[in-house]
C-alpha cells in the first residue's frame, strides 16, 4: 500500500509542483492521475520512487517511509518500486530477454550484476512473463526491431520481474495508437489484478482513464481536486481538475452565499425590486 500525506514539491526555480497531496493506492486497485500540462503528475511519480526529492511530506510503502532513506536502504526501497515509462527506456541494442532481466539486476550481488550472471529461476519467470505480456518467442530480438507497443510490454515485463509492491506508470500509452493503448492498458490492469499490486497511472488520455482505472484522481495546479470513480467524474468534475473553477474553495464560498440568500433578511432595495416585479405581474 502507498501512502502519501501533505507531499509538497518547490522546485529550485520557485515552481510550486506540489501542494500538499494526500493519496493512498492499496490493493490491486488502478488509479489514473489525471490533470493538465504542469499540474504536477510526473512531480508526483518522481517524487514517490524519489528520482525528485520532495520538499516536505510523507511517502509509505507497505509501512517503509520512504522519504529520507538514502544509498542502500534507498536502492531497497527501489526494487520494491516498478516504473513504466513513456518512452519505455529500454536499452535498444540488448535483447527482449536481456531487457527484462535488467529488471532483477537491483537483487544480484554486484560482481553478479556487473557480468550480468542471472539465476535459473530469474530466466524462467522472465520466458514465464514474456509468454503472459504477449511477446513469448521474441526473447532473441533486439529492442531496437520492436514495435512501440512490443517495447511497452517489455517495460511492463521488466517492472513486474522485479516483484515490486507498487506499479508506478509515467504516460505509458503517450506514444501509442488509440487501439494498442487499449491493449496496454489492459495488461496493466490485469496484472495489477493477477499479482494483487496496485498500480499508479499518470495518463493524459481521460477516456483510457475511464475506461480502466478504479479510480481516478486529478491534479490542478499541484493540488488534488478530485477524486473518485470514473463514474464520478462528470463535467463539474472536469472543470476543476483542468480549468481549476469549482474547487473546494470556491463551492464553499457559493454555498454560503447561497445560504445566505436563503436565510438573511433581504435589504430595503431588495425589497423595493421583488415588490416591482410582483406589482408588475
Ligand atoms: N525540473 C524542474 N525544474 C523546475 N520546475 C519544474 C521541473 N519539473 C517540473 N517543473 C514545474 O513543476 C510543475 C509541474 O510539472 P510536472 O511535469 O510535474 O507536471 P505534469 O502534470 O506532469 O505535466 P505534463 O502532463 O505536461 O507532463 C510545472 O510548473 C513545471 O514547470
Amino acid at each position: 500500500m502507498l501512502e502519501v500525506a501533505d507531499l509538497r514539491k518547490t522546485y529550485s526555480t520557485g515552481d510550486v509542483a506540489l501542494n500538499g497531496v494526500d493519496l493512498t493506492v492499496e490493493g490491486s486497485e488502478t488509479v489514473a492521475m489525471i490533470g493538465p500540462s504542469g499540474a504536477g503528475k510526473s512531480t508526483f511519480i518522481r517524487c514517490v520512487n524519489r528520482l525528485t526529492e520532495p520538499t516536505s511530506g510523507e511517502i509509505y510503502l507497505d509501512g517503509t517511509e520512504l522519504t529520507g532513506l538514502k544509498n542502500d536502504a534507498l536502492r531497497s526501497a527501489r526494487r520494491d518500486i516498478g516504473m513504466i515509462f513513456q518512452e519505455y527506456n529500454l536499452v535498444e541494442r540488448l535483447t527482449v530477454m536481456e531487457n527484462v532481466l535488467t529488471g532483477r539486476l537491483g537483487h544480484l550481488s554486484a560482481w553478479k550484476a556487473f557480468r550480468r550472471d542471472f539465476p535459473a529461476e530469474d530466466v524462467d519467470r522472465a520466458f514465464e512473463i514474456l509468454d503472459r505480456v504477449g511477446l513469448g518467442g521474441m526473447e532473441n530480438k533486439r529492442a531496437d526491431e520492436l514495435s512501440g507497443g512490443q517495447r511497452q510490454r517489455v517495460g511492463i515485463a521488466r517492472a513486474v520481474i522485479q516483484n515490486p509492491k507498487i506499479l508506478l506508470v509515467d504516460e505509458p500509452t503517450s506514444s501509442l495508437d488509440p487501439e494498442t493503448s487499449d491493449v496496454v492498458m489492459e495488461l496493466l490492469t490485469d496484472i495489477a489484478d493477477e499479482r494483487g499490486v496496485p498500480v499508479l497511472i499518470n495518463i493524459h488520455e481521460v477516456d483510457l482513464a475511464r475506461s480502466h482505472a478504479d479510480r481516478i484522481v486529478g491534479l490542478h495546479d499541484g493540488e488534488l481536486v478530485f477524486e473518485g470513480t470514473p463514474g464520478e467524474l462528470d463535467d463539474r468534475s472536469m472543470d476543476r481538475i483542468y480549468r481549476g473553477k469549482g474547487r473546494t474553495a470556491d463551492i464553499e464560498e457559493t454555498d454560503e452565499s447561497a445560504r445566505d440568500g436563503g436565510t438573511t433578511e433581504p435589504d430595503g432595495d431588495a425589497i423595493e425590486r421583488s415588490e416591482r416585479t410582483v406589482g408588475g405581474t
